[in-house]
């Protein structure tokens, strides 16, 4: 058995209290074994945790982390218009390779960030998977599905493209990739295809995931042709059980959220893409209200524009007073309940808490900065003041994925070389 100690740290514990303790690592189960005093000792390999918040690390629970080859490439654009203008027709062009690229470079980012799992819906997934086995991270992988726009052929060969990958990864990694059915949304997959493919991903145990109630012009459609609110017409189509999640939320009318509470389906807040696009503000205050299961994503690069965890909870923050018109909505706890526990139950991890028996996934910030002096309270500093930058240790199944900023997993200079001339070329065929 190969023991771990993080040592001298300040630990977050699942109540949300914070404790002067140890953790020690079982590497081999990737569990944590023990919290608690002079725990150095028992380990074979220390980190140390001194004048540091040992957090459980951030859950990112929708992604499409490959995108990071697309940040900048078009910005200050609605969705519709940014999807079909700009981000579709650059989509079209990318390769596997390309998209290995990227999602390596979207790898460093998070794990730079502090984020030790994440839930991405992409193309070209076997590459994806490939480099997160090589990153250490935790994921939740699935095939985007459009069928809109497709001949019948090409439609049902992108739902089984989903299906298969969905069985074929789930496990993958030693158990740290997982899956999900994936259809991209309620308004760019045809219901005939929902109707004959969920209830294969059922038979497959895997969860459904899809974009919902993004922006006003995405409800509309439903409504007009069904006579249905989104997600009760999701419920019809057999999308809203407890193990699926959905991504945005953004308007959703109280039945919609009642339904949600009622199914147990969780929904990712991904505030700063709504911002960017201008979608809207989600109902977050009211959702926890309710008891719907709440996470927080960064959406992809090219709508955030970074990957960063502690930014989006700073921004759910903020947009849930703004959109509460209360400035004690969705406070600095909730946020960073959110943050950990709230995104991985909502897209089905054991991670997001730090106590024993649970994976060991966990990130070391770095107190001794400016910006987070003095120290009143660390949920406070979590929510509202840390930064990427301050990540110091990053640690995923037991495994240390980055030791005082330098990540162990990936080569960071290697990739960032490969991101630019793989974007460079990118661009140079999309003209
Ligand atoms: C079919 S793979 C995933 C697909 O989703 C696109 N995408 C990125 N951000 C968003 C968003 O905010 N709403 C809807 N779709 C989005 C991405 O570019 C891929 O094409
Ligand atoms: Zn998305």
């Amino acid at each position: 058995m190969t023991m771990l100690a993080i040592t001298g740290g300040r630990v977050l514990r699942p109540d949300l209290t914070v404790t002067s303790a140890d953790v020690l690592i079982d590497q081999d189960a990737g569990e944590i074994r023990e919290i608690g005093t002079d725990l150095a000792g028992a380990a074979d390999e220390t980190l140390e945790a001194a004048e540091s918040l040992v957090t459980p690390g951030f859950v990112n629970g929708h992604c499409h982390v490959a995108m990071t080859l697309l940040r900048g490439y078009a910005d200050d654009k609605p969705l519709e218009a940014w999807l079909q203008e700009d981000i579709w027709p650059a989509e079209g062009e990318l390769t596997a390779a390309d998209v290995r690229a990227g999602a390596e470079l979207g790898l460093v980012e998070l794990i730079k960030s502090g984020t030790t799992a994440f839930a991405d819906m992409y193309f070209h997934v076997p590459d994806v998977a490939v480099a997160v086995e090589e990153a250490g991270l935790r994921a939740r992988l699935g095939h985007g599905i459009v069928t809109v726009g497709k001949d019948g052929e090409a439609a049902r060969e992108d739902a089984t493209t989903s299906l298969e990958i969905a069985r074929e990864y789930d496990g993958a990694a030693d158990g740290r990739i997982s899956t999900a059915f994936m259809p991209h949304s309620l308004t760019t997959v045809g219901s005939e295809y929902l109707a004959e493919f969920v209830p294969e991903a059922r038979e497959a145990g895997v969860p459904v995931h899809y974009h919902a109630n993004e922006t006003v012009d995405e409800v509309a459609p439903i409504v007009d042709e069904h006579g249905q609110r989104p997600l009760e017409y999701a419920a019809e189509h057999g999308l809203l059980e407890p193990e699926d999640f959905v991504a945005h939320g953004v308007h959703v009318d109280e039945s919609e959220i009642d339904l949600l509470a009622a199914a147990g389906t969780g929904v990712i807040h991904c505030p700063a893409s709504n911002m960017k696009l201008a979608s809207g503000m989600a109902p977050v205050e009211r959702m926890l209200e309710a008891g719907v299961t709440v996470g927080l994503g960064t959406d992809g690069a090219a709508s955030n524009n970074d990957l960063s965890m502690l930014d989006e909870a700073r921004d759910a923050a903020m947009l849930g007073k703004l959109a509460a018109d209360d400035a004690s909505a969705v406070p600095a706890e909730a946020v960073v309940d959110m943050l950990t526990r709230g995104s991985a139950d909502a897209i089905g991890l054991e991670s997001g808490r730090l106590e024993a028996g649970a994976p060991a996934d966990l990130a070391v910030i770095d107190l001794e900065q400016p910006h987070l002096t003095p120290r009143h309270d660390l949920v406070s500093h979590l929510a509202y003041a840390a930064a990427a930058a301050d990540v110091r240790h990053t640690v995923c199944d037991g495994q240390v994925l980055m030791r005082d900023r330098e990540v162990l997993t990936l080569d960071e200079a290697g990739v960032r070389e490969r991101a630019v001339e793989t974007a460079a070329s990118l661009s140079a065929r999309v003209e």
